[in-house]
């Protein structure tokens, strides 16, 4: 569902990602860690071809993305880091406005249904989005991906900010949204949640991919001593 043959990218002839070989399946939830500067946004950013790789293909749905990137984007869910929602326009309009855009029309009921599914409560429906939090608006985000009927979902640092109990409510949708078959894709510095989501962990350095590992292979200590190493 989402997949990398040799993606490269260079910036002012500096190599931000080499030879990126990477597979994510549907129902598959993949954590890429990294240091600063390992390569991880510019990963997503190539599979929403918000740049042009130097070397090599991003695949999702099997369709190269620099050949149709707006379709491909139409099967894609991104969440980045600091979702931005109109402000002015509540969680239910915000999600109605991006539905149209991806060209489905909705039911009153159904936004409400989506929003729902994606665990906002139901009193903050109608609340201006600028008076949500960071994970409210997070969960917008979700629930705009399950309008959209993305099949494949590239988050960016997801939990950075949330509380535990966010962070925690987070992952669970993320788990039911892999349960439907979902291929996630996600970047994150959260070394706890990648190991407790994630079917599978990267670890990245310097643009490369320098190990897989599966989550129930490794306790967490271990994973943040390989980490370490990884990083040293
Ligand atoms: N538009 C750009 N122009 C020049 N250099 C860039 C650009 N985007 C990224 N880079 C460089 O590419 C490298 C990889 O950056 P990238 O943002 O992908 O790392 P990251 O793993 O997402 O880091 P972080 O954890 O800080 O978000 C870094 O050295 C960065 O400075």
């Amino acid at each position: 569902m989402i997949q990398a043959f040799n993606l490269s990218k260079s910036f002012n002839g500096q190599p931000a990602l080499r030879q990126l070989n990477l597979s994510v399946a549907p129902g598959e939830i993949y954590a890429l860690l990294g240091a600063n500067g390992a390569g991880k946004t510019t990963t997503i950013n190539l599979f929403l071809h918000f740049l042009e790789p130097d070397e090599g293909e991003a695949r999702i749905d099997g369709m190269p993305v620099a050949e149709d990137p707006w379709t491909a984007r139409a099967r894609i869910a991104y969440i980045p880091e600091n979702i931005q929602l109109y402000p002015h326009l509540s969680g239910i309009e915000n999600l109605a406005y991006f539905s149209a855009l991806s060209g489905q029309k909705y039911t009153t009921a159904a936004l409400e249904r989506f929003l729902t599914q994606a665990g906002l409560e139901p009193e903050a429906h109608r609340k201006q989005a600028r008076n949500y939090s960071k994970g409210m608006r997070q969960k917008t985000g979700i629930a705009i991906a399950l309008a959209k009927e993305a099949k494949a979902m590239l988050l960016d640092e997801p939990t950075s900010g949330l509380d535990p109990k966010a962070s925690n409510e987070f992952a669970r949708l993320l788990t039911q949204l892999s349960e439907q078959g979902m291929a996630v894709l996600m970047a994150t510095h959260d070394l706890f949640r990648a190991k407790e989501t994630a079917t599978r962990i990267g670890i990245m350095r310097s643009g490369q991919l320098l190990q897989e590992l599966q989550p129930s292979e490794i306790g967490h200590t271990d994973l943040e001593s390989l980490y370490l190493q990884q990083m040293s």
